[in-house]
This record gives structure tokens, C-alpha cells and sequence, in this order.
């Protein structure tokens, strides 16, 4: 079984290098305005073009208009586009079929019902991203880091029939690996949990966690890695 890892809102060359050299296969950059990894979209040019390939770009976006899209596909070109807001299946396929990028959409879980919501996705995005819900009354649509009870994910491969999807949410170098045997997950992404406060990540921290997922994947036997 394959395993991926997400290192997202990037901000820095620095973490870049460090997502790209510890073999990370997907970096996020984060279109949000509240957001503090928020970039504006000439800097994620500039920082995806350290990319050389090596991984692939995920532009996150919530609730986008079509013009951001535009602008985002124009100027950055990216592998991926993720979807963080309340997009609907019929706008993620609208989305999907309009600019020809494949869908990253985050699903937020709190309770069973939520991976029943999942779903009417599953058929529609390219893969799919459990993440925690943001906390009651605030806190932005992600990168909170919070994580919802794994155990609600155990068995969603199974449930979906496919292995398209991330866990996300609360993650870090010292969790990650129980997250992983808990739930199979076959791949990871990451905001805070690599950060030394909101927004300002750690390059020890990337690697750590790097290195952590890539401890639980031999240990579980899951050798294969790919995007
Ligand atoms: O990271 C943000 O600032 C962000 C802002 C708005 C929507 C989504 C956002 N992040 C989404 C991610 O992909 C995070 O990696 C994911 O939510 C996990 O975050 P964390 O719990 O901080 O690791």
C-alpha cells in the first residue's frame, strides 16, 4: 500500500528544501487570506519552482470563485487543487471538469455521519482528505491543529474501495506513526504539527516527521511509496 506525505502551507524556501529533500511527495500552498501561511501568488511561484519536479504542488483554496482558480492555474500551474471550504460534490465536479486538475477535497469529521458524507465525494474528488473539523465558534477551515478520534476513520479504504485518500488534522513527528497503524491510512498530511508556532515552520520538524512516516511504513510492512 502506498503511503504519501502532505507537508502543507509552506512559506519558506527553506521548508520547501526540507519537504522536497526528506521526500515528501505533495507540498501545499495555502490561498487564504485569514490563514498566516497565507501566499501571495508570486511567492508560491517563486517557491514551487525549488520543486524541480520532486513533488507535487497542491494550491489550497476555500469556496473559490472561478477567477481565483484562473489566476492560480495561470500563474502557479499546480498538480493539484485542494478544496478546504463547504464546496459541494456538484461544484467539485463543476470545478474538476472546468480547469482539468485533479481534486484534493477535505472533508471535516467529527462523528460517523461525517464519513457518510464522504461519500457522495468519493466518485467525484481524486482523493480525499479527513481532517478535523475547526474548533466551535472559530479557528480557521484548517491547519488547526486538532485531531478527530482515528478510530471513526479505521476502515475507510475498505469503505470507500479505494485507497485515495489522506489523514490530516492534529498530526505530528510523535503521533503520526499510531495515527497511521490505527487507522491505514495511506497518506499524511501536515500543518502545525512541523510548525514552532502559527505559520513559522521548523525544518527539524519536517524532517522529524519525514523520517517518522517512513519508520511506521517499514514497520507496517507498507515498503511501497508513491503519489
Ligand atoms: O493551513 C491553513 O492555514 C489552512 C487555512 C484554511 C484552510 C485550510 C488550511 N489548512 C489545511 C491543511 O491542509 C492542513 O494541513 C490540515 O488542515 C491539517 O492541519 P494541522 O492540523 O494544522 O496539521
Amino acid at each position: 500500500m502506498p503511503l504519501t506525505v502532505k507537508i502543507c502551507g509552506l512559506t519558506t524556501q527553506e521548508s520547501v528544501r526540507a519537504a522536497v529533500d526528506g521526500g515528501a511527495e505533495m507540498v501545499g500552498f495555502v490561498f487564504f487570506a485569514k490563514s498566516p501561511r497565507n501566499l501571495a501568488l508570486h511567492k508560491a511561484r517563486e517557491l514551487s519552482a525549488l520543486l524541480a519536479g520532486r513533488a507535487q504542488k497542491v494550491a489550497l483554496v476555500v469556496d473559490p470563485e472561478d477567477v481565483q482558480i484562473e489566476e492560480i492555474v495561470q500563474e502557479l500551474r499546480p498538480d493539484w487543487l485542494q478544496l478546504h471550504g463547504a464546496e459541494s460534490p456538484e461544484r467539485v465536479a463543476d470545478l474538476r471538469k472546468k480547469f482539468g486538475i485533479p481534486i484534493l477535497k477535505a472533508i471535516g469529521v467529527a462523528e460517523p455521519e461525517d464519513l457518510a458524507r464522504a461519500d457522495a465525494y468519493s466518485g467525484v474528488a481524486d482523493r480525499l482528505l479527513l481532517d478535523a473539523k475547526p474548533p466551535k465558534g472559530g479557528g480557521l477551515p484548517g491547519g488547526n491543529g486538532l485531531a478527530f478520534d482515528w478510530t471513526l476513520a479505521k476502515g475507510f479504504s475498505a469503505r470507500t474501495g479505494s485507497a485515495n485518500w489522506l489523514l490530516s488534522g492534529g498530526l505530528s513527528p510523535d503521533n503520526v506513526g499510531q495515527a497511521i497503524g490505527l487507522t491505514g491510512a495511506p497518506g499524511v498530511d501536515v500543518s502545525s504539527g512541523v510548525e514552532d508556532s502559527p505559520g513559522k515552520k521548523s525544518v527539524e520538524k519536517i524532517r522529524a516527521f519525514i523520517a517518522a512516516v517512513r519508520h511506521a511504513q517499514d514497520q507496517l510492512g507498507l515498503a511501497t511509496r508513491s503519489v
